[in-house]
């Protein structure tokens, strides 16, 4: 196993999770915590609401991308340049803040012998998104886990995110945008897939 990250996280084990009773009695020590009176009729199912929101925000924790990505087709046309899936709207959270991390992910990859579905590649996206992320993480597990799963020629991954730990509260710069990127086989080794991965990702403001 590759030691620089970790691709399929073990989901967080049922018997390690705490109850719902418990998770929504801390959203009632938040509350308290902001100034608020959980009592209150506004607040009184708040508790309930946000564990609900939880599940569904961090339902990556119980998905695997390696089943996701498992799916794959043989490649009968001879088709061996890129693909691209660009223009992936995500939301994740910051592992740091629990705030939200809004942005588009533009995975791309060299197929050798087989082929993904393209809904796939969304779906693994939304994987690592729906967990608490720092941006650089998220880009390696999406790469890793397809050039683990799928063993393709190369992958190429850039995540363009807005931070909102950093508009909202803390250094309240509104708008400012981090860019990562992981490039793997074929993207790494030759400047010429990068560049084009490149080109195809500029052409995407042409239309
Ligand atoms: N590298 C990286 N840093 C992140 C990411 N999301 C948030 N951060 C940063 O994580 C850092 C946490 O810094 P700390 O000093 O421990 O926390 P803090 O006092 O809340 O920091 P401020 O945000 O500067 O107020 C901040 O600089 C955040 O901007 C991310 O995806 N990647
Ligand atoms: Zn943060």
């Amino acid at each position: 196993m590759d030691a620089r990250v970790e691709p399929f996280p073990e989901p967080a084990a049922a018997d390690r999770r705490p109850s719902r009773a418990e998770a929504e009695e801390a959203v009632r020590t938040l509350l308290r915590w902001t100034g608020d009176d959980p009592t209150r009729e506004g607040l009184r199912d708040t508790p309930r609401r946000v564990v609900d929101s939880y599940r569904e925000l961090f339902a990556g924790y119980d998905q695997d991308a390696a089943e996701i990505l498992g799916r794959t087709f043989e490649e009968v046309s001879g088709y061996d340049d890129i693909v691209l899936v660009k223009d992936i709207p995500f939301f994740s959270h910051c592992e740091h803040h629990m705030v939200p991390i809004i942005g588009k992910a533009h995975v791309a990859y060299l197929p050798d012998e087989r082929v993904l579905g393209l809904s796939k590649i969304a779906r693994v996206v939304e994987i690592f998104a729906r967990r608490l992320q720092t941006q650089e993480a998220l880009t390696a597990q999406i790469t890793d886990a397809i050039d683990e799963t799928l063993g393709p020629r190369g992958v190429a991954v850039m995540i363009e995110a807005e931070h909102l730990c950093m508009s909202m509260r803390g250094v309240r710069k509104q708008g400012s945008l981090t860019t990562t990127s992981r490039f793997t086989g074929a993207f790494k080794d030759h400047a010429q897939n990068q560049a084009h991965f490149f080109a195809l990702l500029r052409g995407r403001d042409a239309a």
